[in-house]
């Protein structure tokens, strides 16, 4: 996007500056916020002693993120705040402000000093302070300079422009810029993204990237942000768009909001809203058996709103089921006549949740869903039942393996089919390590939609959802969604499958919206559900007794919280 709106003619330095004053004037926003406010109504003699003596610690590197921070240094210097630039990486003659004049004079007319030397120059021609970080060895507590204490650290040493471990004065600078910051209880604020995490793709080089509090985002969000190690580096993110930007041109749509669900029609009945067939929790011989995955699976599509729902189980869990979901019907997991019947009667059916992994739940995954596809029905997939679609795929001798991967590929062409995996399930769908998939989730999540054909969840930090759109034309597009929202309280057992259910059940209703029904607005219902949970703000207009927070959050305690998150959305009419 950057690119673009150069090659419009506009000035690419005059957009550092633009954005460097921007950034500027949202630093003295959070300082206002993190120190006047608490320390005025606390102590008046403290407010006024800092309120002149704002002080920050600017650590830049040699590209044009530390050229972000140079000229930061000088916006805050003109605005009164002592700075401090920490140089990270800089050999001491590029410091020289004589050597550096010299060389910009016997630059080529032609030629342009880049924007980060220029950005460097304004500073040191208006004498910010600065001092070298400079390799220590492995003691950082005798490195000079850092122990300024300032109110404010501001992480200027790398952005988009990170392409491999930060390693020698750079590992050791962040390491030192994170101890400071944390010993001093000072904000620390990242300029575009953390450094030491990878902006496409979420992922810390060898554990080690910038703690940040908050990070000022230039000109488009970064996936990186919002997926893998992203949350838990970059603290609250505030854009600052600068430029007029096309969303058609992002990898990825952040979704944070839900649709709205259209009220009810009073002249309904069970009928309209769909009939769901689980599959899942079996039995298998002399196991305890996964009952439970079933159970929780088909909780939550009662609690979305599907009109029936029939749970195919082995009997041993008939009675449990039907003491938490007495709405249920239900029929022998391994009827299988039965439930092919039933496959005809259903709107939608989802299957793996806890069915097993042996070879007689194969035979049953396989048969199950070649009568859905045969029937023409929409359908989740999710747990063992991946774990069988990867079995056939990687199986050389298999003889359904083209068979139910092509019919699947096809189905998929006309009917919705939803694929669930986790990071580690992923990895067994594509033949891969676990650690591939995780540190480029992206990449994983179209090759899963390549080999497979479908719609897709990658779960995990930052869900990210796949939809295939069919065009008018012939073939479809691939549309990817990054959820905003959602916790880690949610990384418990059961969670996977109250998402499949989910799914499931707002696939069965009809009467909503297309918008309504898709699989990114079910994996936002979800985390909004476990948002709300855990989140005690406005938005969720609690009713405390939902409150639980994230330790010791269940799957069990989903089904009321989606049924709070769907009575917020639906439109009053
Ligand atoms: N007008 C503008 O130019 C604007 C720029 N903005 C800001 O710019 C950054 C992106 O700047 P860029 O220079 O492309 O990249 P970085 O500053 O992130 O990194 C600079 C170079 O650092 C080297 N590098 C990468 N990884 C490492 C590492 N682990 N250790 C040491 N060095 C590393 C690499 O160069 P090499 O030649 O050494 O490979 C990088 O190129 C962007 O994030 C904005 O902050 C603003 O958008 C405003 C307009
Ligand atoms: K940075």
């Amino acid at each position: 996007m950057e690119q673009a709106w150069f090659a419009e003619g506009h000035d690419s330095f005059g957009l550092m500056k633009q954005a460097a004053w921007q950034m500027a004037q949202h630093i003295e926003q959070l300082y206002e916020q993190k120190y006047l406010k608490a320390r005025a109504s606390a102590d008046h003699k403290v407010y006024r002693r800092n309120a002149c003596q704002q002080r920050a610690s600017i650590w830049v590197g040699k590209g044009n993120n530390g050229g972000d921070g140079w000229l930061i240094a000088y916006y805050l210097q003109q605005a009164g705040w002592e700075v401090k630039v920490i140089a990270v990486g800089y050999a001491a003659e590029d410091l020289d402000t004589d050597y550096q004049v010299e060389i910009a004079n016997k630059v080529d007319k032609h030629d342009v000093l880049s924007d980060a030397k220029q950005a460097q120059q304004i500073a040191l021609s208006a004498k910010v302070n600065y001092q070298r970080f400079e390799d220590s060895g492995t003691n950082q507590s005798e490195l000079k300079g850092i122990n300024w204490q300032a109110d404010i650290y501001i992480d200027a040493l790398f952005g988009i422009g990170l392409d491999r471990a930060p390693e020698g004065v750079y590992e050791q600078a962040i390491s030192a810029f994170n101890k400071v910051t944390q010993s001093n209880d000072a904000l620390a604020i990242a300029v575009d993204i953390p450094s030491g995490l990878v902006a496409s793709t979420g992922q810390v080089f060898e554990r080690i990237a910038i703690q940040a509090d908050v990070t000022l985002c230039l000109i488009a969000r970064k996936f990186g942000l919002h997926t893998k190690d992203g949350m838990d580096y970059s603290g609250s993110v505030i854009d600052i768009p600068l430029i007029p930007t096309q969303s058609s041109n992002s990898a990825a749509t952040l979704v944070t909001v839900a649709h709205a669900l259209n009220a009810r029609r009073q002249n309904s009945y069970k009928g309209s809203y769909g009939h769901v067939l689980v599959i899942g929790g079996n039995r298998i011989d002399g196991s305890q058996g996964m009952g439970g995955a079933a159970i929780l699976s088909a909780n939550s599509v009662m609690a979305t709103g599907a009109g029936k729902i029939t749970v195919a189980c082995h009997d041993a869990f008939h009675g449990a089921l039907l003491t938490s979901l007495p709405d249920a019907m239900t029929i022998d997991l391994h009827d299988k006549e039965g439930v092919k019947t039933l496959i005809k009667d259903a709107s939608v059916v989802t299957i793996g949740m806890g069915l097993g992994r042996d070879k007689k739940a194969q035979a049953l995954f396989i048969s199950y869903v070649q009568a859905a596809i045969t029937e023409k029905k929409p359908l989740v997939i999710d747990a063992d039942g991946l774990y069988h679609l990867a079995s056939l795929q990687m199986s050389r001798e298999h003889p359904h393996k083209h068979e139910l991967i092509a019919q699947l590929r096809q189905h998929s062409m006309d009917h919705q089919v939803c694929l669930t995996p986790h990071s580690g399930e992923a990895a067994r769908l594509l033949d891969k390590k676990i650690n591939i998939v995780e540190d480029d989730r992206l990449t994983a999540i179209k090759q899963c939609a390549n080999t497979y054909g479908g719609d897709w969840v990658l779960k995990g930090a930052g869900s990210l959802v796949l939809e295939q759109r069919i065009l008018e034309q012939k073939g479809s597009q691939a549309h990817i969604y990054v959820c905003g929202v959602g916790n880690a309280g949610m990384a418990t057992a059961g969670m996977g499958d109250v998402l499949s259910g989910v799914i499931a059940g707002l696939l069965a209703q009809k009467d909503l919206e297309d918008e309504a029904r898709c699989l990114h607005q079910s994996v936002l219902l979800h985390a909004l559900a476990g948002d709300a949970l855990v989140n005690d703000t406005d938005y969720y207009q609690h009713n405390s007794s939902l409150l639980i927070g994230q330790r010791g959050l269940q799957a069990q305690d989903m089904p009321v919280a989606i049924r709070h998150v769907m009575q917020l959305i639906t439109n009053k009419n």
